[in-house]
Formats: C-alpha cells, sequence, structure tokens
C-alpha cells in the first residue's frame, strides 16, 4: 500500500501518521502544500493533524483551497481512499468531502487527553479490526472538535451507518456524540481524535494501530 501524507504549514501529526502507517507496513511519501499533483499509484491520502496556516480564518478552512487539496479532492472522487484526522478531518469538512462541520469546543478550551471511543461499525477497510461496540482508548487534542451537522444529515449518516466512531463521553459537545464519520463509498474517513498517537507501546496505548492494519490489509490485497 503507498500512502501520501500532505503536509501543511503548521502541521504537527504528519510524522506521526507517516510512521503509523509505515509501521502497519505502507510505503509513505510526504507531499507539500503546494505540490498540485499527488504521486503516482497512491492508494490512501493522509491529511494529518496540526494548525495548517496556524488555524487562521477557520481550523482547515485555508488548507482546504490548497493546490494539493484539489488532487486529494481529485483522488477521492476517483474512489480512492483519504485519513483526515482531528485538523484533516476539518480540512475534509472544509473541501466539502465529508458533510457537516467541527465548531469551538462546548467548554471554549483546548482539550488534550485520552478519551474512550465506540467503534459504531465495522463495516469500513478502517474499523473491520475492531469489534463493533468495543471502546478504544485514543488520545484528542483540539479546540475545535465540536462536530455539528443539521438534522436530516445526521440522520442520514446514523441510518447509512456512517458513524466510525463515537465518544464515550462527550467531551467538546458534538452533536450525538459523533467522533468520526465516513463518506458514502466508505473510503473516506474523518476523525477527531489520534489513531497514530496510539499505535506504539511507547505511546502508552496502542489501539489505533489496527486501524492502521486493517488498511494496510485491504488495500495490500485489494
Ligand atoms: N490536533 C489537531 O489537529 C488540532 C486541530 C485544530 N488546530 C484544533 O485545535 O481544533
Amino acid at each position: 500500500m503507498h500512502a501520501a501524507v500532505v503536509v501543511f504549514p503548521g502541521s504537527n501529526c504528519d510524522r506521526d501518521l507517516a510512521v503509523a502507517f509505515e509501521a502497519a507496513g505502507a510505503k509513505v511519501s510526504m507531499v507539500w502544500h503546494k505540490d498540485s499533483e499527488l504521486p503516482e499509484g497512491v492508494d490512501i491520502v493522509g491529511v494529518p493533524g496540526g494548525f495548517s496556516y496556524g488555524d487562521y480564518l477557520r481550523c482547515g478552512a485555508i488548507a482546504a483551497n490548497s493546490p494539493i487539496c484539489r488532487s486529494v479532492a481529485a483522488h477521492a472522487n476517483r474512489g480512492g481512499y483519504v485519513l483526515g484526522i482531528c485538523n484533516g478531518f476539518q480540512v475534509l469538512t472544509e473541501t466539502g468531502l465529508l458533510p457537516g462541520a467541527l465548531l469551538r469546543n462546548a467548554g471554549l478550551k483546548y482539550i488534550c487527553k485520552t478519551v474512550g471511543l465506540t467503534v459504531e461499525t465495522t463495516a469500513s477497510d478502517y474499523t473491520s479490526g475492531y469489534t463493533a461496540g468495543e471502546v478504544i482508548d485514543i488520545p484528542i487534542a483540539h479546540h475545535d472538535g465540536n462536530y455539528f451537522a443539521d438534522a436530516d444529515t445526521i440522520a442520514q449518516l446514523r441510518g447509512e451507518d456512517r458513524v466510525a466512531f463515537s465518544y464515550a463521553e462527550n467531551p467538546n459537545g458534538a452533536q450525538d456524540d459523533i467522533a468520526g464519520i465516513l463518506s458514502e463509498n466508505r473510503r473516506v474517513l474523518g476523525m477527531m481524535p489520534h489513531p497514530e498517537r496510539a499505535a506504539d507501546p511507547v505511546h502508552g496505548g496502542t489501539a489505533g494501530a489496527a486501524l492502521f492494519r486493517a488498511l494496510t490489509g485491504a488495500l495490500e490485497t485489494a
């Protein structure tokens, strides 16, 4: 599996994401925000966490209009896989690849801690390594993680089994406790928690590693 990890000015989880992909057996290329093309043969694009462009305007809003994001959208629209984590999830909602928006946390504070995440569906190449209903410990670190979408969109996400993860205890006011959602074709995942920060024993937890292993397993045999 060949993964590309996008680097924006202000990204701070790009290396962590690359290491997590590599540990699961992927080949990784780093891609700069000013590049207009993804490398040939990329199976999945990772949009990492951080503070792209200093979170100016809105988290992810400027990144969503960067040259590389046009190629990321084209890749997704061709049926390619895209994983957006934290700021990456914010970028994916800003590009319109995923519905809804990430608002300021209900408590108006930056939250940095490990939370329990309920695996809501195993029907995706990201979550097939978990069991449905399993609660996994994954860190969060954000000030704009409060997922919002209108009632029809939430009902559609639930009806189509597209909520990948929910918070066991809601830390940020996210609607319906939503922590991560899938696109209609289940190949684009956006999630606020950081699986790449729980992917090695030195992180103090390895629950995130199963997501990367499931992906490489699925894409290697595809
Ligand atoms: N860790 C992150 O990606 C943070 C995303 C964004 N800067 C926020 O604070 O909400």
